[in-house]
C-alpha cells in the first residue's frame, strides 16, 4: 500500500514543485489583476463623475429656452439626442414650478444588480443641475450617469485573466519541467545509488558530484557514510574469515583440528566413489605424560609443535595432517597410493619424529610416535575408518614401545 502510494504520479516530486510553481504564477497574476483593476477603476470613477458634470453642465445651458417656454417636445429632443449617444442613462427635467418636462430614459439600459451597484459606487446619487435665465432658476436637470464603460472594463479585464490564467498554467508547467530538470535528475541519481548499495549490497559505490551545493553536501554525507559502511563490512568480513579459520585451526600447532579434520574425512568419503582410495593414519605419541612429567609442560607444547612441524613437512598439498588433541595426530593422505608408498611414509615419519627436539632452554629432547593406519573401503563411514586406524594404532603400541 506505501509502495501504492509513493508510485503514484500525484505524490511525486516533479508534481509538487509543478503545482508549487503553478500556485505562485496564479497567485502573483491575481494580486497584479487586482491592483491594476481598482487603481483603473478608481480613475475609470473619477472620470465617470467628470464627464457626467460636463455633460450635465453642457446641456443645462441648452435646454435653459426649452425650459423657459415650458417647450417640452425641443428639450426632449435636445435630451434624447445626447441619451441616445449613450452620455447618460436617464434624464429629468422639472421647471421651478414643478412640472415634469422631461423624463426620458435609456430603452436599452437594463441595468443589473451589479450594474446598479457600480452606479452607486461611481456617482453616490443622480446629478442634480439648476438650469438658470437672468440668474433665476427656471428648473432643475436630474442625470443618471451610465456605467456601461466601466462595466466593459471589468468584463474585459476578467477575459483577460482568465487567458492570463490558463497562459499561466502552461508556461508554468513548462518552465517547471524545464527549470526542475536539473533537481530532479540530482534526485534521480542519489536514489538510483542508494538503490544499487541496497539491491548489491556493494558500499564501494560513490554517489556522483553534483553540481547544486546542497545535493552536493549532501551526496558527500552519503558518501562519507558509504565509505564508513564499506570499512566496517571488509573489517567485519576479515574478523569473519579469522573466526571461521580459527574455528577450524589448532592454536598451538596451526594444523587443522578435530573438526576440520572430520569434515574433510567426511568430504572425502562423500567423493570416494569418484576417486582413488584414500589412507587415514593415526599418531599416538609415547610416553608422552614422561616428557611433560621430565620438563614441564610448556616443554611438552614444543615437542607437540615440533611433531606437528615435521608431519607437515612431510604430507603433500592434497593431504592433511591435524592435531585431535593432547598427543594425538591424523593424516589424510591421498598423495599415496599404493601399501609400498605408505610404507615409506610411515618409515620417513618415524624417522622424521626420531630426530631430536632441540627445546628453548637448549635441551635435546628424543620422542616417537606409533602409527595405525587404514585404507578407505567402500561403505565407511567416519566413525567406521577412524575405529580401523585407531585400533591399528592400539595393536602397533605395544610393539613400537619396544621398537622405536
Ligand atoms: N604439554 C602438553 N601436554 C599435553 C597437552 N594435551 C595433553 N597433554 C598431555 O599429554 C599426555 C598424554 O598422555 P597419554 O597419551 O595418555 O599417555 P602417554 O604418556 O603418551 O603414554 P602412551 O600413549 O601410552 O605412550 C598427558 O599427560 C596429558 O596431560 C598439551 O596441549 N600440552
Amino acid at each position: 500500500m506505501t509502495s501504492t502510494r509513493i508510485n503514484n504520479e500525484k505524490s511525486s516530486i516533479r508534481n509538487k514543485l509543478r503545482k508549487i510553481s503553478t500556485i505562485n504564477a496564479a497567485v502573483i497574476l491575481l494580486l497584479c489583476w487586482l491592483l491594476l483593476t481598482s487603481t483603473s477603476l478608481l480613475f475609470i470613477k473619477r472620470y465617470e463623475k467628470r464627464n457626467l458634470e460636463l455633460i450635465a453642465a453642457t446641456l443645462s445651458t441648452s435646454l435653459t429656452a426649452a425650459t423657459v417656454f415650458e417647450d417640452s417636445y425641443d428639450a426632449h429632443n435636445k435630451i434624447a439626442l445626447l441619451g441616445n449617444e449613450g452620455m447618460f442613462a436617464s434624464a429629468r427635467l422639472v421647471t421651478a414650478g414643478n412640472t415634469v418636462l422631461v423624463n426620458w430614459h435609456d430603452r436599452q439600459d437594463q441595468s443589473s444588480w451589479y450594474q446598479n451597484m457600480l452606479r452607486r459606487w461611481i456617482y453616490v446619487k443622480p446629478l442634480d443641475v439648476a438650469i438658470t435665465h437672468t440668474e433665476n432658476r427656471v428648473g432643475t436637470l436630474t442625470l443618471d450617469g451610465t456605467v456601461n464603460g466601466a462595466a466593459d472594463f471589468i468584463r474585459y479585464s476578467v477575459m483577460i485573466l482568465s487567458s492570463g490564467m490558463l497562459c499561466v498554467l502552461i508556461i508554468s508547467f513548462l518552465l517547471s519541467e524545464f527549470l526542475h530538470r536539473g533537481i530532479l535528475v540530482s534526485l534521480r541519481n542519489i536514489t538510483s545509488s542508494i538503490h544499487y548499495v541496497i539491491r548489491s549490497g556493494d558500499f564501494s559505490q560513490r554517489i556522483p558530484r553534483n553540481p547544486t551545493r546542497e545535493f552536493q553536501l549532501f551526496s558527500e554525507d552519503l558518501n562519507s557514510l558509504l565509505s564508513e559502511m564499506q570499512t566496517l563490512k571488509a573489517s567485519l568480513l576479515r574478523d569473519n574469515r579469522s573466526l571461521a579459520a580459527k574455528a577450524l585451526e589448532d592454536p598451538l600447532t596451526g594444523l587443522a583440528n578435530r573438526s576440520a579434520f572430520v569434515a574433510r574425512l567426511s568430504q572425502l568419503l562423500d567423493q570416494q566413489l569418484a576417486q582413488e582410495n584414500f589412507v587415514l593414519l593415526f599418531l599416538d605419541g609415547d610416553r608422552f605424560k614422561s616428557i611433560n612429567d621430565s620438563w614441564g609442560h610448556a616443554a611438552g607444547d614444543e615437542v607437540l609443535k615440533a611433531i606437528g612441524a615435521r608431519l607437515a613437512a612431510l604430507a603433500h598439498q592434497q593431504d592433511m595432517v591435524a592435531r585431535l588433541g593432547g598427543d594425538e595426530f591424523a593424516m589424510l593422505i591421498s598423495s599415496r597410493t599404493g601399501e609400498d608408498d605408505l610404507l615409506q611414509l610411515t618409515e620417513d615419519i618415524r624417522a622424521a619424529i626420531a630426530q631430536p627436539i632441540v627445546i628453548a632452554e637448549g635441551t635435546p629432547i628424543t620422542t616417537s610416535v606409533t602409527i595405525g593406519y587404514a585404507w578407505s573401503q567402500h561403505g565407511d563411514s567416519v566413525a567406521s575408518i577412524l575405529e580401523r586406524a585407531d585400533m591399528n594404532m592400539y595393536k602397533n603400541k605395544g610393539m613400537s614401545k619396544v621398537r622405536v
